[in-house]
C-alpha cells in the first residue's frame, strides 16, 4: 500500500477511483496481513496458552486503550460538520462512558465500567486499573499516536481509522469461546464487555464504512483510507507486541494464583 500521490498513467486509468467493492477488498487484504487477530499473543490466547499473569497484563494494558476510545470519539465528533452526523457519532461516547436512563429508569453503565468488571472478574482491582500504574510505555505511545492521528487528520482519515471494527466482532466471538473453554478461572460476568461489544462493533463498522464510501471521491482519498486503516492495525499490533514482551512483574500483574 502506498500513500504517495498517484502519478497519472497513460489514459489516467491508474488514478481512476476503485469501486466501493474494490476498496473493501483492499481493506480485507490489509486486515488479513496486519489486523491483530493474527498476532502471536492473540493466537496463544485462543489456544489457551496464556498464564493468568499474561492475561491480566493484557486486560490492564487494554484498559488504557479502552479509556481513551471515548476521547478519540470526542475528537472525531468535533470534526464532524452537521447535526445529523454528530447525533449519530455521539452514541459511541455513550456506549463507552455509559448514560443515565430516561425518567429515573436504569441507565447503561457503559463499556469502560464493563471493562473494569472484566478486570475484577480476572482478579484485578479496579483501583489498580484506574491508577494507570503498570501501563507499558509502548502502549502509551501507541494510544497517544492514535489520538494524535485523529486530532491532526481529516475527518475521512479519522473515521477510516475506526474501520478495524469491521473485523473486531468476529475476533470477539472467538475470544468469548476461547475464554469459556480455556480460562474458567475468569468469572463469566467478565465476558459481558465482549458480548455487548459484538453488536455495537458491527453497527459502528457499518456506519463508518458508509461514511467512508460517501466521502471518498478520488483514488488519493481511497489511499488515505487504506493508510489510516493500516495505522490503526499497527496501533493494535503494537499494543500486543508490548504485552507479549513485558515481564509480568513490570506491570504489577505477576500474582499467578
Ligand atoms: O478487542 C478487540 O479486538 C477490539 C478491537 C477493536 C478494533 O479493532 O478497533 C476495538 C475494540 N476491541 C473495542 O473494544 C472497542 O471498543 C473499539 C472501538 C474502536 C474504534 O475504533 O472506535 N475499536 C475498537
Amino acid at each position: 500500500m502506498s500513500t504517495a500521490p498517484s502519478r497519472p498513467a497513460p489514459g489516467g486509468s491508474r488514478t481512476r477511483p476503485w469501486t466501493p467493492d474494490e476498496l473493501e477488498r483492499r481493506l480485507r487484504e490489509t486486515a488479513a496481513e496486519r489486523y491483530h487477530h493474527r498476532h502471536p499473543f492473540n493466537l496463544r490466547m485462543h489456544e489457551g496458552l496464556l498464564s493468568r499473569a499474561e492475561l491480566r497484563c493484557w486486560i490492564l494494558n487494554r484498559f488504557h486503550y479502552q479509556r481513551n476510545i471515548p476521547i478519540k470519539d470526542a475528537i472525531i465528533l468535533a470534526k464532524l460538520d452537521g447535526r445529523e452526523l454528530r447525533r449519530s457519532w455521539i452514541r459511541r461516547i455513550h456506549d463507552h462512558d455509559g448514560r443515565d436512563g430516561d425518567g429515573g429508569a436504569p441507565g447503561d453503565a457503559g463499556g469502560i465500567e464493563r471493562w473494569l468488571r472484566l478486570g475484577e472478574a480476572a482478579g484485578l482491582d479496579r483501583v489498580l486499573l484506574l491508577s494507570g500504574e503498570g501501563v507499558l510505555p509502548a502502549v502509551r505511545f501507541a494510544v497517544d499516536g492514535y489520538l494524535n492521528f485523529c486530532r491532526l487528520g481529516s475527518p475521512l482519515e479519522a473515521v477510516a481509522s475506526s474501520l478495524t471494527e469491521l473485523f473486531a466482532p468476529d475476533l470477539m466471538v472467538t475470544r468469548i469461546g476461547a475464554w469459556e473453554r480455556h480460562y474458567p478461572w475468569i468469572e463469566p460476568e467478565g465476558l459481558r464487555y465482549f458480548q455487548v461489544r459484538v453488536q455495537q462493533g458491527r453497527r459502528d463498522a457499518d456506519e463508518a464504512l458508509a461514511l467512508v464510501h460517501r466521502w471518498t471521491e478520488t483514488r488519493a482519498d481511497q489511499e488515505k483510507v487504506l493508510a489510516a486503516f493500516a495505522l490503526k492495525c499497527d496501533v493494535l499490533w503494537t499494543l500486543l507486541d508490548a504485552v507479549e514482551h513485558a515481564s509480568p512483574e513490570r506491570t504489577g500483574t505477576a500474582d499467578d494464583r
